[in-house]
């Protein structure tokens, strides 16, 4: 299983399948196609929100999103599970509404670590709006507090954010190439102090959000109280 915290691109993987013995090749191919699953939703997310088809067209395709939605049968996740084919707490996470490959929701970012912590790239859509043609101060605030969380689990210590100071300079233009950047910047005791920025990747000295948290690490027995999948699968 490989650990990079770079989500696989839409199609394929980054892995060299001649090195992946039988059970990673059978996550690979699990990866690529909740990818390629992921990949498709984000576009139907997309083209719905910006649709322009009348009623009778809407009404057709929610029917034919229901059929479709029918054939997702089998075995469901259960609330506290850990997928398979994720390395948490500080890697691939291929639900996560903001890294993840197979999420619907997610821009998605694409993560890589820098000097000091971690940097983020993603590309918004109008899905993503606040006011018109910017994104939603809540969507800023997701992109830092998982950046920032990440930033804390690359550092070797992964916590729970209790604290999120949000600073919004200029309005975040949408379908934009951004820049996310985390660090952290001290600890003490199990306290994680992390700073965080959102720019556009063209002009990477003006800052449109920054951000201040502190995160917490939790204790073992609160962490197997709280991740019971991490106990049982890991
Ligand atoms: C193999 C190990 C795995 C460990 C996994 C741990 C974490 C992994 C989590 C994610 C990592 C993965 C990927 C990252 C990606 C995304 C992350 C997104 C981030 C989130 O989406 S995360 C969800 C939102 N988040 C919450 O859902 C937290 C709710 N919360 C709690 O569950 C508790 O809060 C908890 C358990 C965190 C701590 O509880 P606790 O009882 O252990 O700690 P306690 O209260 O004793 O505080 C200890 C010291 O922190 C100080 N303190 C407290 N609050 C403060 C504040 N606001 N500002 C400044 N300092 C504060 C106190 O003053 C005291 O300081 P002092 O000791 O000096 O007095």
């Amino acid at each position: 299983m490989h650990t990079s915290l770079t989500d696989p691109p839409p199609t394929g993987t980054a892995t060299d399948p001649t090195r992946a013995t039988a059970g990673e090749e059978e996550l690979e191919d699990q990866k690529a196609a909740i990818t390629h699953l992921g990949h498709e939703l984000r576009a139907l997310v997309e083209a719905t929100v910006r649709t322009a088809a009348s009623p009778d067209t809407l009404h057709r395709v929610a029917d034919g999103v229901r059929a479709v939605t029918s054939q997702l049968t089998g075995r469901q996740r259960s609330r506290a599970e850990i997928p398979e084919v994720d390395e948490f707490p500080t890697g691939t996470r291929i639900y996560s509404p903001v890294t993840g490959a197979g999420s619907p929701l997610a821009p998605p970012v694409q993560v890589t670590p820098t000097a000091d912590g971690l940097v983020g790239h993603c590309t918004p859509g109008i899905a993503h709006e606040g006011p018109p043609g910017y994104g939603h101060g809540g969507m800023s605030a997701m992109l830092l507090d998982e950046l920032m969380g990440r930033a804390c689990a690359a550092a070797g210590t992964p916590g729970l954010t209790v604290s999120l100071q949000m600073r919004y300079h200029r309005p975040v233009p949408l379908e934009t190439p951004l820049r996310i950047l985390a660090r952290v910047t001290g600890t003490d005791d199990r306290k994680i102090f992390v700073s965080g920025s959102i720019t556009t990747q063209t002009d990477p000295d003006a800052n449109l959000v920054t951000a201040d948290g502190v995160f917490i690490a939790p204790d073992p027995h609160r962490t197997r109280t709280l991740f019971p999948g991490l106990q049982a699968e890991r």
